[in-house]
């Protein structure tokens, strides 16, 4: 059997276009354009791609983009001075921070001085808590999407066994609160897990974000399992040509065995920035009072 292949790019396409048929609602019945500010410390390359794609998708989607680029030597202090005035500015309902910050800043105080209503990233503790909580919150973007995904091919995650592998903030914790939440039963391993193999052969959902491209090999999946690869593994290309983007998956080898998988690129990535755009305009319409968007 091969997998049927979970399409990022269909998939991130449809949710964009609810953004932005939300934003026009937005607009023409509230007078209210979400606005979405990205913060950008220092040249990594990976994040200037990444934050020039959130800008042209927010403004695709109709929405106001605010980028803000600093040095990488900048004082902590003149970021935080940074976040304390987009906090403050009405025309900013999302707020997001590129990640990995440079070396000697504090990426925990940045985050945490984030105004919680505006943390698009969901990573502020408080709507760590209130997710963990079962409580509205905004949910960090790679789990969102992972899970979006997950629910093209089951409409229901109820009862099914999904195994987590990883524990980071920005991914593995996040997407074990939102398998809860939809009533899964859920298993999270880590570099210190006994067996790791054996464990994910149990799992009918598998959600691969452990950074280590192709751990995951094709005989560790239940045949018929639903497999989502959180992995970009950005590897040097053969004789000097392309870098290429690995998953945490071994793609040939799991796509023989699994009911459905997602491929990298091309898959999860892709959700990261749409749901970026979904959590700033569900933002917007708590921080002006109205109810939760179809989005
Ligand atoms: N503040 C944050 N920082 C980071 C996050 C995040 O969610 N918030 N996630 C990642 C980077 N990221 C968004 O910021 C991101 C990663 C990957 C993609 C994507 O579209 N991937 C494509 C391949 C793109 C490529 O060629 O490099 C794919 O998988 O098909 C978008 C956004 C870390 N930092
Ligand atoms: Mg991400």
């Amino acid at each position: 059997m091969t997998a049927r292949i979970i399409d990022g790019k269909t998939i991130s396409a449809e949710v964009r276009a609810r953004v932005a048929a939300e934003v026009t609602r937005l607009k023409t019945d509230h007078g209210i354009t979400p606005g979405l500010a990205v913060v950008l410390v220092g040249n990594d390359p990976a994040s200037e791609v990444y934050v020039r794609s959130k800008h042209k998708q927010t403004q695709e989607a109709g929405m106001a983009s605010f980028e803000h680029r600093l040095p990488a030597d900048v004082p902590q202090a003149e970021l935080m001075a940074l976040i304390a005035k987009l906090n403050a500015d009405p025309a900013v309902h999302g707020i997001l921070v590129q990640l990995p910050l440079p070396k000697g800043l504090d990426s925990n105080a940045v985050i945490d001085a984030i105004d919680p209503a505006k943390d698009v990233d969901g990573l502020n503790p408080t709507n760590a808590g209130r997710l963990a909580s079962g409580l509205f919150a905004l949910t960090p973007c790679t789990p969102l999407g992972s899970i979006i995904m997950a629910k093209t091919v089951h409409a229901s995650l109820e009862g099914m066994n999904a195994l987590v592998i990883g524990r980071s903030n920005l991914v593995g914790k996040p997407l074990v609160q939102l398998l809860l939440n939809e009533n899964a039963t859920v298993t999270i391993a880590h570099s210190r897990t006994r067996d790791l193999p054996a464990l994910c052969r149990q799992a009918d959902l598998v959600f691969a974000a452990v950074g280590k491209a192709e751990m995951v090999k094709g005989d560790w999946i239940k045949p018929g399992a639903t497999v989502i690869d959180v992995g970009i593994n950005r590897t040097p290309g053969k004789d000097g040509g392309k870098d290429k983007l690995l998953g945490d998956v071994a793609f040939a080898e799991a796509k023989e065995v699994a009911g459905a998988i997602t491929p990298v690129p091309g898959g999860v990535g892709l959700m990261t920035v749409a749901c970026l755009l979904v959590n700033t305009v569900r933002a917007a319409c708590a921080i002006h009072g109205l109810p939760k968007p179809a989005v």
